[in-house]
């Protein structure tokens, strides 16, 4: 039975290294060390390989194969009743990037810290369109129970429509000392300033994306694909663009996790009597008698959204 697993694929002789950059459905485009770009393609059907994963890859005329996928630290994904989308692997941290306007839906805000919490990745978040000074406003409070509970949180004016139009300096810094040296996946819903932000950072991103497309020879491949950007030219600290989406699925994740994924309501599920406890209608329980205290640590609509997610998440197991 224990006898050794077989020799991990040898030394894949003729393979190089690399890091994949973009994703095209199952195509990559692979960035080896000294900085070149290779269209590469999966072996077989297994071993699809994500933005953010290092490779060993066989060059074959102008283009390549993917043969291996190094182990990942993580892969951040969602999970809808269909089919499982992984936005890309090997992450420092996700920039969940929401703004005062169109009004972010709190319920895909928790549900995108969940799945972070979920895959061990850091998250943080920024609100954009601080020069909308109401909505901003409105919006800042709304985020309130995030910042009690410990998420890192910073403003944003990226593309403002007031003064030059020029994004706050003090507050790009402040991102950008986050941003130093890490890979951060860029996640947020439509509008709230994702290609704001990837131009601002990296001014080139256009001409890349370009070139990436007629490398692919498709240009309409482009807009859903997720690329990677470097923003310095040592490539240390890099951007990841995911393409946007309707529902952030989390069927990946058990509904008796859920208060475990929730620093809000962690702490408390802690005190309650029963061990298997719902949080939903047990005497004893930690999370209702914060509920019921005043102030209560966890606010009324996070309650909701884990009683509506708890329900969801329940409804879809099979
Ligand atoms: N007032 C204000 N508007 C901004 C700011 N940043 C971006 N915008 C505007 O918000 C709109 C959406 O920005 P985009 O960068 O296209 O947003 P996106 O997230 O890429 O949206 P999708 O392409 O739909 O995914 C644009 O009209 C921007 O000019 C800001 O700081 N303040
Ligand atoms: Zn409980």
């Amino acid at each position: 039975m224990s006898k050794r697993e077989p020799r991990a694929a040898a030394s894949l002789p003729g393979t190089l290294t690399g890091l994949v950059v973009a994703g095209f459905g199952r195509h990559v485009l692979v960035e080896t060390e000294d900085g070149k770009r290779v269209i590469c393609h999966p072996r077989g059907k297994k071993g699809q390989a994500l933005v953010g994963d290092n490779v060993r890859w066989l060059p074959s005329q102008d283009e390549g194969t993917i043969e291996k996928v190094d182990e990942r630290s993580n892969v951040f994904y969602r999970q809808d009743e269909m089919r499982t989308k992984s936005f890309a692997a090997n992450l420092d941290q996700v920039l969940i990037l929401i703004a005062a306007e169109p009004e972010f839906s709190e319920s895909q805000l928790t549900r995108a810290l969940i799945a972070a919490e979920a895959a061990r990745i850091k998250p943080i978040i920024a609100l954009n369109k601080s020069d909308l000074t109401e909505p901003f406003g409105r919006g800042w409070t709304k985020l309130a129970p995030y910042r009690n509970m410990g998420y890192e949180m910073l403003s944003l004016a990226i593309k403002p429509k007031t003064d030059t139009g020029d994004a706050n300096q003090a507050q790009t810094d402040t991102l950008m000392a986050l941003i130093q040296g890490k890979k951060t996946l860029v996640l947020g819903p439509s509008g709230a300033g994702k290609s704001s932000l990837t131009n601002l950072l990296i001014p080139q991103a256009k001409i890349l994306t370009a070139e990436i497309s007629q490398a692919l020879n498709s240009g309409k491949h482009t807009t859903t694909s997720t690329t990677l950007y470097w923003v310095d030219a040592a490539r240390s600290t890099a951007l990841i663009d995911s393409p946007g989406f309707q529902e952030f699925g989390l069927n990946h994740i058990e509904p008796m996790q859920l208060a475990n994924l929730m620093p809000d309501f962690k702490r408390h599920a802690q005190n309650c009597k029963f061990y298997n406890c719902t949080h939903l209608h047990e005497p004893g329980c930690g999370v209702i008698n914060e509920i019921k205290s005043l102030p209560s640590s966890i606010s009324a609509a996070r309650y909701r959204l884990y009683g509506e997610l708890f329900e969801d998440l329940s409804q879809t197991r099979y």
